[in-house]
């Protein structure tokens, strides 16, 4: 037991040594590994003091000396020193690179010395810009650059600005005391020098806002403040040129977005064209934090202003902007540390331009920029090389004036899918629409514009879109010209109609192809015909002018077609004299709100937002054009060619009409002063013999060129009443009926018998009864006192089935004394017109009769209703006569002369308005 218990102590003693040996060695590798690694890591720290020093610093610094000399460190400067000496190998070509750099990347003025540049007007167009603009130089010691010590080494600096990136200038770094103002003004003013040099005039417009300043900032640009080239902003109202600059941004973005392009410098790039120009806003504050609204909006201007062409240059404003954005800090009245170079390299600032030569610069700037503006353009500057060539798919868009040499335009599609024009009378608004049609119309040929033109004010202002008798041209892309259509707010409304009928046409045919919009349609539908309709209704508020079926009619209208329009192409322009016009908006705003795309002329009142004033300024000639519903940021001032002066538009229509005449058809002209002729109507020349005749009463108020008329069948109460004491309408209406009548009847099928009680229109009645007796008709002219026994025996041929037979009256109630009288037991002349009345229609005759007014009518027709009177036309009636003749319906109708109000029970809902034609002789016979 003793051994075998020794021998198990002598065991453990044993495993413990060797534990305690294993425990010693693992303890002894981690305290080594820590002293390698703390040697490590005060290597590193002694590494990153030295680097912080520099290496030649640190020689002298005796805490980085006293570390560096323990041996522990030792190999820490030798490893600096080949990162040096690898560093050097590259950088020693470093100066000269840098040279080359902004050699190529600030070309011209933008890096050249000014003696190269200076004074001579630049010639960028701004569709690209130079990457970086120099600001001065810095030197380096050679033996930092691995050469030889003492040799000084001097390179350009050069920062970005226009497209890349903002600047901020500080005069006093933290704790430094503020540099002279004068020495800030130079870096500026070299800087904005070299910008305004480099381009051609008009591509850069630079703003400038002092907080402590109203206009002597930046004094030796004066001259350019004659143009948009410069503008100084008031020290007050930061918020103004902030709010300009969103808005700018707001548009840019836009319409660079609608274009399929991220950015106004991608869309510069892909269109070839400069479309803004480069804007420069330089904002010199005091050091003083600004106002906590100040800095939001700045900051949100900084954000999305470098993708619109805007850079900011900030000078003592403290703020912290998003984006990119450089630094300069002057240290001194010449030397600054820049953002671009490090803390390290000291920038030697460019010194001051010579100041009247900046001057003189400017002014060549300006004058430059006034001669290329060149005055006002004309009409002619507006129209493309090449007449045609534009695709309407997406949009419609086309110069309409000048800005400063440069073409503003309109765009008419999805974001702006209507127009509102507004100016008193005299601002040039027909004007503004001729420039407007003129230069669309160039651009796009009429299968892709398709133009519908209305003007309610009296005068023919677009008459000469179509065909006249001193000019033959007419404007290929006018499908309808409706002038003088004051007094016919129908014309309008069926305009409308028009217009929302083709709305759900176009909107059926999306949907069978499965598309939300125009463009897309016009794609899966590549043979269909889906030109965009531009309709132009000037004076427009007389739509609204009353009370009545009609304004409540065109409000719906208009409502749905401002609304649904913007995606089928369906574009409306609506202009007035303000605020008549405005005003008919109210209780409608839809159609207001969609109306997207403001134009003001001057001195209009209420087409652009309530605060934007810009078309009280506007001077004559000139009009805002706004694409955001009149918003101040949205306001574009043009000057609008004079597009109305003798042979100026008609010298392009002739070019049109010339080109496109030969593949369309001419436009319907609609003129409310002219009534039509029956000789001219194609719905009479066309007339031929037929079973049931249609009586021609008159023009219909619509869009296509279509005649009223009555059906003479069989059917009861197939006859006819004109209603009033109008006697020229009334003859007309009598006229065209019965010659319309014959013209469908063969030779021997029909005979007229025509009576005249009323004196002044026995003339009428002759050349009637002649011109039917020439065409080969049978014609019987009663006298009056013979009527009664024609009626009565007409009456008792009733039923015989010999002939048809049209037994027309002018001025039936003069009859009445004679028909009502009667011998005791027979029955008087009325009741066999009553007869005739009642039973003609079915035995092939029918009245077609002229009673000056309700009472008589209903005399005539006695107690016996008014059912025999299938249709009417009323003229100097007032509407609520009419009600007993309209199956009870209210009737609204004030009358006007040259129109009838025309009812047939078998076909009308209600009544409509009418044109009786034109007779050319009646003149001579009127009352
Ligand atoms: N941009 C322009 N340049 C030169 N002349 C112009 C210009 N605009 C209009 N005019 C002239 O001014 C006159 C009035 O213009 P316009 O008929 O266009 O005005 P309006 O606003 O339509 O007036 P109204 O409503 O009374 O018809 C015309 O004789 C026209 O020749």
């Amino acid at each position: 037991m003793g051994r075998k218990a020794s021998e198990q102590r002598a065991r453990v003693v044993t495993a413990l040594d060797q534990l305690r040996h294993q425990l010693g060695l693992a303890l002894g590798s981690a305290a080594n590994a820590r002293i390698a690694a703390e040697t490590e890591l005060a290597k590193l720290e002694l590494e990153q003091r030295i680097v912080r020093a520099g290496i030649d610093r640190s020689a002298g610094d005796p805490a980085i000396a006293e570390q560096a000399g323990d041996p522990a460190m030792s190999g820490v400067l030798s490893w600096l020193d080949t990162v040096r000496r690898q560093f050097y190998t590259e950088w020693g070509d470093g100066p000269n690179r840098l040279r080359e750099l902004v050699a190529a990347s600030a070309p011209g003025p933008a890096g050249r010395p000014p003696g190269d540049w200076l004074g001579r007007v630049g010639s960028y167009s701004g569709v690209t810009t130079p990457e970086l603009w120099r600001i001065g130089s810095a030197t380096v010691d050679g033996s930092s650059a691995g050469q030889t010590a003492g040799v000084e080494l001097t390179f350009d600096v050069a920062v970005p600005l226009l497209g890349e990136s903002h600047i901020s200038i500080t005069s006093a770094p933290p704790g430094a005391t503020t540099q002279p103002r004068a020495s800030v003004d130079a870096l500026v003013e070299n800087l904005l020098t070299r910008v305004l040099s480099t381009f051609e005039p008009g591509a850069v417009r630079v703003h400038l806002w002092d907080v402590g300043q109203l206009t002597a900032v930046l004094p030796n640009f004066y001259a350019l403040g004659r143009t948009s080239a410069l503008t100084v902003h008031d020290p007050t109202r930061l918020v103004d040129l902030l709010d300009e600059l969103a808005g700018h941004i707001r548009r840019i973005h836009a319409y660079t977005m609608q274009a399929g392009h991220t950015s106004l410098q991608s869309m510069r790039k892909a269109t070839g064209k400069r479309v803004e120009p480069w804007r420069i806003a330089v904002l010199y504050g005091n050091g003083e934090p600004l106002q906590p609204e100040q800095l939001r909006d700045l900051k949100r201007v900084a954000s999305g202003a470098l993708a619109a062409g805007i850079s900011l240059v900030l000078v003592d404003v403290p703020t912290a902007l998003g984006g990119s954005v450089e630094s300069i800090s002057l240290i001194d009245e010449r030397r600054a540390v820049c953002s671009m170079t490090g803390t390290d390299l000291v920038v030697q600032l460019d010194p001051p331009l010579p100041g009247g030569q900046v001057n003189r610069a400017a002014a060549r700037i300006a004058e430059a920029l006034i001669a290329k503006q060149g005055g006002p353009r004309s009409f002619a500057d507006l129209l493309p090389a090449e007449l045609g060539q534009e695709h309407s798919g997406r949009e419609l868009r086309a110069p309409v004036g000048f800005y400063e040499g440069e073409a503003v335009e309109v765009v008419i599609g999805d974001a702006s899918p209507h127009v509102l024009i507004g100016g008193p009378s005299g601002s040039g608004k027909t004007n503004f629409l001729y420039s407007m049609l003129g230069s669309l119309t160039a651009r796009y040929s009429p299968d892709e514009l398709a133009l519908y033109l209305l003007d309610f004010k009296e005068g023919v202002s677009f008459a000469g879109l179509a065909p006249g008798r001193k000019d033959a041209s007419w404007l290929p892309h006018a499908r309808l010209v409706g002038v003088n259509v004051n007094t016919d707010r129908e014309f309008g409304l069926a305009l409308l109609r028009f217009l929302a009928d083709e709305l759900r046409r176009r909107s059926a045919a999306a949907k069978d192809h499965e598309v939300t919009n125009l463009a897309e349609l016009r794609e899966q539908d590549p043979e269909g015909h889906w030109p965009r309709i531009v309709a132009v209704i000037d004076e427009f508020q007389y739509l609204f002018a009353g009370r009545d079926t009609v304004t409540a009619l065109a409000t719906s209208l208009l409502e749905d077609i401002a609304r649904r329009g913007r995606s089928q192409g369906i574009h409306l322009v609506l202009a007035s004299q303000d605020v008549a016009g405005i005003e008919a908006f109210w209780g409608k705003p839809a159609v207001f709100e969609q109306c997207t795309l403001r134009i003001a002329m001057p001195k209009a009142r209420r087409v652009l937002a309530e605060a934007n004033q810009a078309a009280v300024a506007a001077p004559r000639w000139h009009a805002v054009i706004n694409h955001d519903s009149g918003v101040a940021h949205g306001n574009q001032l043009a000057h609008i060619p004079d597009a109305s002066a003798k042979g100026v538009f008609p010298g392009l229509q002739q070019r049109l009409w010339e080109r496109y005449a030969s593949g369309h058809q001419q436009p319907r002209l609609f003129d409310g002063a002219h009534a039509p002729l029956l000789e001219e109507a194609t719905a009479f020349t066309s007339l031929v013999p037929v079973a049931r005749p249609r009586a021609l009463l008159g023009q219909s108020i619509d869009v296509a060129e279509v005649a009223q008329g009555v059906e003479l069948s069989g059917a009861p109460g197939r006859n006819v009443a004109v209603l009033g004491t109008a006697t020229k309408e009334a003859v007309s209406i009598l006229d065209s009926a019965t010659r319309s009548l014959a013209n469908q009847f063969r030779q021997g099928d029909v005979e007229f018998v025509l009576t005249c009680l009323v004196e002044s229109c026995e003339p009428a009645v002759n050349e009637l009864a002649d011109w039917l007796a020439t065409t080969g008709h049978k014609v019987e002219v009663v006298p009056g006192s013979d009527l009664p026994a024609r009626v009565s025996a007409l009456a008792g041929d009733l039923g015989s089935g010999a002939i048809r037979r049209m037994l027309v009256l002018y001025g039936a109630d003069a009859a009445l004394p004679a028909l009502e009288q009667k011998a005791p037991g027979q029955q008087s002349g009325l009741d066999h017109l009553r007869a005739l009345l009642k039973q003609g229609p079915s035995n092939g005759l029918h009245v077609i009769g002229w009673w000056r007014g309700t009472a008589r009518l209903k005399d005539t027709l006695g107690f016996g209703g008014t059912d025999d009177i299938g249709a009417w036309a009323a003229l100097d009636v007032q509407g609520n006569e009419l009600s007993p003749f309209s199956a009870g319906q209210v009737v609204h109708w004030s009358p006007r002369s040259g129109r009838a109000l025309f009812f047939d029970r078998s076909t009308h809902a209600s009544p409509e308005v009418i044109i009786p034609f034109h007779r050319p002789e009646a003149e001579e016979h009127d009352d």
